[in-house]
């Protein structure tokens, strides 16, 4: 039942699914199986990427088998791609082992910044698109870009916070802003994230997501910071849908001192 401190049922929907969850993890970086799951649970996550590059899915004991024993949708990834072909190619093989037309876009333009090429992603993003995919790209934190990709047919748009793995947080909230007003698709902050008020600030601005893995699966205790990250999405969203007060340059007295005089005080 819908209270006037509780938000109404609010489900993430990306290309007419829905999510309860509106916290998308990563897998990469975890020390063991048994830590990443456990983190997993923690998280309350329904969508999980899984680099297809990295994984095996014939292997016996793999990270898919963990998402598919809780029911957590997975989300291939084509992390490790420099050029379109390469994630059109890593995105095919990925439908016909996975059996899903979802695909993580992920198109790097080098190993030192990971930050993705923007014209191999959005050449990659109109192929797919051509050929049937649901593609959710990972792109730079840039409006400009982020449009075309919408405009490409792309189901979502996903800006970095900061580079794969920095744990700096959100450098360009502006950006996230202009993104996010501008876009008639879901926008997913992925990558960057550092710790659960950055998740806080993404929902905070507007985001109706966020993806993150290093910051949980290289934390010292991955389950709880999986669980910190998960009440952070969850107090941001409620915090946009709130409506936050304007910042203002001078003090404004919280109560009012209209009333006082008459009685004397
Ligand atoms: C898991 C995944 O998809 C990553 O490539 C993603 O971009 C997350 O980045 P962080 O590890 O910085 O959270």
């Amino acid at each position: 039942m819908e209270t006037t401190h509780t938000a109404p049922a609010d489900p993430l929907v990306i290309a007419g699914r829905e999510f309860g969850s509106r916290l998308v993890m990563g897998t990469g970086g975890a020390p063991s199986l048994h830590v990443l799951e456990e983190a997993l649970l923690a998280s309350g996550t329904e969508l999980t990427t899984v680099a297809m590059r990295r994984v095996d899915p014939a292997t016996k004991g793999s990270v898919l088998e963990v998402l598919d024993r809780h029911g957590i949708g997975v989300l291939p990834n084509t992390a490790g791609c420099f050029t379109s072909g390469e994630a059109v190619l890593t995105a095919r093989l990925a439908r016909e082992a996975l059996g899903t037309p979802w695909v993580k876009l992920e198109v790097i333009a080098d190993e030192h910044t990971l930050l993705p090429d923007p014209v191999e992603l959005l050449d990659a993003a109109e192929r797919l698109v051509a050929d049937g995919f649901t593609v959710l790209p990972y792109t730079n934190d840039d409006p400009v870009l982020a449009q075309r990709l919408e405009q490409a047919g792309c189901a979502a748009v996903m800006p970095l916070g900061a580079p794969i793995g920095s744990g700096m947080g959100i450098r360009n909230p502006h950006n996230i802003e202009l993104i996010v007003e501008r876009a008639g698709v879901p926008v997913i902050l992925d990558a960057g994230i550092g710790t659960a008020s950055d998740a806080a600030l993404a929902m905070e601005l507007g985001c109706d997501a966020v993806l993150l893995a290093t910051a949980v699966t290289r934390a010292q205790r991955p389950a709880l910071m999986a669980a910190a990250m998960r009440h952070a999405v969850e107090a941001g969203r409620a915090a946009r849908l709130a409506g936050r007060i304007p910042v203002r340059r001078l003090a404004q007295a919280s109560s009012s001192f209209a009333g006082l005089a008459a009685t004397g005080l």
